[in-house]
């Protein structure tokens, strides 16, 4: 089965080619297998044809931190700070959520995340099996983790569920699927039971997925505790020894910034503005952590704190923090903020080697964003318009692993109405009186 998609204006996301560069891209077996030039012969091969003219291909945007699920949440509080927020909400309203309701809430993020053009996502929730089974029938590329609380009941359960989904989904979905282990945080994590994430991290030679200073509550929560910044804490429990993905670390200290230099921090942040700034979390370093050669990826966060999952919004918006936080309007400049939301994501999500590029070998991981709109005209600088004036509306083609999910704007593989009654009803249920 190959795919041909003709007459793009190609923005590879390699760090080469900057410029977009008009041409065609051949797919076969769920890879690209040709970019730019396609043969004659090879055309004549292809069984299928999308004509790209007015459309950029680029990679798909890798979405590094949701909690997909929580799309069933959406609206439901707002306005509360992030503690009171968690404890009084969403915790007790996550406790009467059932594996099915976890299920359909992943599916509906996936509809809205396909349809923005988002290609891969890294989640951290409960009810693995159901996050998984959501991923591979939604067809998209995810890459989970059981989050993992101290509660005073059911660690047991917890663990095993993160055991089995490394043991059972790791691979699975055609290799879409990659599994990480997802300690919450600093503040839910205590010394004995964060070594235990980290032990099981290391038995199956798994990466790690965990918030950390995302509030100042959190960081003086944790001086309180240990004397320590939380970033000084995790990194006296060993956690920084491993592939990591570092969610918000909004409130690091220089020294901070320092101790992840020096570990040669593998993955990297996951930065989500939109939430950051919806929770009144503040601004994260950016600019710093780029400086001091740390890896910077974006995510959303779940769509109950987020309330969108549409990256192009999280683009905008980062770049609009960093230039705001320095007073500096060449601060976090177009071009790096879609590399965060490509490349880079893809290596703070460890999967670099398969996808964030459009480079030969690589899984066929692709949007086609339409150019043909008011807001996106005159062609200048694709760059600019793409990180700046396009939403994800403005994606006509999502395709992951050769397989297209979205086409003209027209879902292959989901119903989203369908999907929208049943996520509709369970709320309403889950929400009741709380
Ligand atoms: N509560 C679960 C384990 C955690 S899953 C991941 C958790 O992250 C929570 N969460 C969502 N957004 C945020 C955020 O911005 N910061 C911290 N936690 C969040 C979410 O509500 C969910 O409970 C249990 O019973 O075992
Ligand atoms: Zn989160």
């Amino acid at each position: 089965m190959s795919l041909l998609i003709e007459n793009a204006m190609i923005l590879t996301m390699e760090a080469e080619r900057a410029v977009p560069m008009p041409g065609d891209l051949l797919i076969e077996q769920g890879r690209i297998v040709a970019v730019g030039d396609v043969s004659a012969e090879d055309r004549a091969r292809a069984v299928e044809v999308i004509d790209a003219t007015g459309l950029v291909a680029m990679p798909g945007l890798v979405n590094c931190h949701n909690h997909a699920a929580m799309s069933i949440l959406r609206g439901f509080s707002e306005d509360l700070r992030l503690m009171e927020w968690l404890s009084e909400k969403m915790w007790p309203a996550e406790a009467r959520m059932t594996e099915e309701d976890v299920y359909l809430g992943t599916l509906l993020a996936t509809v809205e995340m396909i349809k923005s053009g988002t290609t891969a996502f890294a989640d951290m929730y409960v009810f693995t099996n159901a996050v998984a089974q959501a991923v591979v029938d939604s067809g998209m590329r995810g890459v989970l983790t059981r989050g993992l609380i101290d509660m005073p009941e059911g660690e047991a359960v917890r663990f095993q569920e993160a055991r089995e989904l490394l043991a059972r989904w790791n691979g699975a979905g055609d290799g879409r699927i990659s599994v990480m282990v997802g300690p919450h945080g600093p503040h839910t994590c205590p010394p004995a039971f964060l070594r235990r994430a980290i032990s099981l991290a290391e038995e199956f030679g798994a990466p790690l997925h965990i918030h950390l200073a995302e509030t100042t509550e959190e960081v003086e929560l944790i001086r309180r505790e240990y004397d320590r910044t939380p970033t000084e804490y995790l990194h006296e429990v060993g956690l920084f020894d491993h592939h990591v993905v570092l969610a918000h670390s909004v409130h690091l200290t220089p020294g901070d910034i320092e101790i992840l230099k020096k570990v040669g921090l593998r993955g990297g942040i996951a930065h989500n503005p939109i939430s950051n700034l919806k929770l009144g979390c503040g601004i994260a370093p950016i600019g710093e952590f780029l400086r001091a050669g740390l890896t910077v990826g974006l995510g959303t966060d779940g769509p109950g704190s987020a309330t969108t999952l549409d990256m192009f919004e999280e683009m905008k918006a980062a770049a609009w923090m960093q230039k705001v936080k320095a007073f500096d309007p060449t601060a976090l400049q177009a071009g790096q903020v879609l590399q965060m939301a490509t490349s880079e994501g893809a290596k703070v999500l460890a999967l670099d080697e398969q996808v964030g590029t459009l480079t030969v070998g690589k899984q066929a991981d692709i949007i086609l964003v339409d150019m043909r709109a008011a807001h996106l005209c005159p062609p200048h600088d694709l760059t600019a318009l793409l990180a700046y004036s396009a939403s994800g509306a403005d994606v006509h083609t999502t395709i992951v692993a050769g397989k297209v999910l979205m086409r003209d704007r027209q879902l292959t593989q989901l119903d989203e109405q369908a999907l929208i009654a049943e996520v509709t009803a369970r709320a309403k249920r889950i929400t009741a009186g709380i």
